[in-house]
């Protein structure tokens, strides 16, 4: 019998291009219902105006420090590229959350391009509402339903072996021989009345942390102390804590790696946040060495994780 046309669709969330795509990115995910809880449509589409008029210029600020756009974009492409040519199995695909291509545009494709199978692999290592559902919902509500059954979604992966092994070998690379730096996990922050709602991300984040701790300890790598701090608060409400600007204050005279744990792909929160911002902060305090690691990006590596996560 013939074999199946399968699809990979690489979901993510996207990144601005230019200022009017910082634009669009703001004013789609604060109408997100996942991202901005709200029953009232009315409501959210008014405080996404809001937001997004008030959060524009200042944020593009950030942008125009690393180039004027978010890396997001050329290095998922760069993904899709490297699965294409290393994953015969399966024709990749990307659909973008909040900027092109868009889940519709891309279904659209798939479709003429004949595909009879779809696996759905959210990059979020670590499943959380307003990333993981908010992205497979999106791309599912496109769907037309003479498609049928024949998709699946991979919910996470922070459990993946393969891919474990990949931030521990960008670890490692970062840190030499050294056994005097301390580790930050950082993982993006989420606001805590959406954890108190069910969404299992700060959980599997603490158990993602204690997997990557065992595995540095039985690779002989050790740290003055391992650490997990969140990022990226936005607004006036109560996030996940221990912030990452709590957490550097404990550091003053020390050296600091932090490795970017929510992400697959470097961002503005990497690259600028981290890299910039943070960075910052780090040298006010009077840290002494301050180093962020990449992400897996288009590794050869990670394709091979990809292989064993789809399987
Ligand atoms: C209520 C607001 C936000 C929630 C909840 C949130 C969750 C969340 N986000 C990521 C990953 C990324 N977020 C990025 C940018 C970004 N995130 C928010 C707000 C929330 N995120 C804003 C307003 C922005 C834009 C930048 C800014 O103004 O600070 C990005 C970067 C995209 C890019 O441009 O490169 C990523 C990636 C996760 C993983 C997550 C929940 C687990
Ligand atoms: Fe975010
Ligand atoms: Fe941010």
């Amino acid at each position: 019998m013939e074999n199946k046309k399968k699809a990979l669709v690489l979901l993510n969330m996207g990144g601005a291009r230019n200022k009017d795509e910082l634009k669009m990115f703001l004013k789609n995910m604060f109408n997100d219902k996942n991202i901005l809880t709200i029953n009232s449509n009315f409501l959210r589409k008014l405080i996404a105006f809001i937001i997004t008029k008030r959060r524009l210029n200042e944020a593009w600020k950030n942008y125009e420090l690393i180039g004027n756009q978010s890396p997001i974009n050329p290095l998922t492409e760069k993904l899709v590229s490297k699965c294409n040519e290393e994953i015969k199995d399966f024709k990749t695909y990307q659909a973008m959350r909040y900027t092109p291509p868009f889940a519709k545009d891309v279904i659209k494709e798939i479709l003429e391009d004949g595909i009879e199978e779809i696996v759905l692999l959210p990059l979020y290592p670590q499943f959380s509402t307003t990333t993981t559902k908010s992205s497979v919902e999106d791309f599912i509500d496109y769907l037309p339903y003479s498609f049928g059954q024949n998709i699946r979604y991979i919910d996470n992966f922070y459990k993946n072996e393969v891919f474990n092994l990949c931030i521990v070998n960008e670890i490692k690379r970062n840190i030499e021989e050294n056994e005097d730096y301390s580790l930050i996990f950082s993982a993006h922050g989420l606001p805590q009345k959406i954890v108190d709602k069910d969404d299992p991300y700060e959980e599997q984040m603490k158990e993602h942390v204690a997997i990557l701790s065992q595995m540095l300890k039985e690779k002989g790598l050790n740290f003055k102390s391992i650490n997990l701090a969140y990022q990226s608060k936005v607004g006036p409400m109560k996030w996940l804590e221990p912030s990452l600007d709590e957490k550097l204050k404990e550091f003053k005279n020390e050296k600091v790696l932090i490795y970017p744990l929510s992400f697959i792909v470097d961002n503005s929160e990497t690259d600028f946040e981290l890299a910039i911002e943070y960075k910052h902060i780090a040298d006010n305090l009077g840290i002494k060495e301050y180093k962020v690691c990449k992400c897996v990006n288009d590794s050869k590596a990670f394709i091979e994780a990809i292989k064993d996560i789809i399987k």
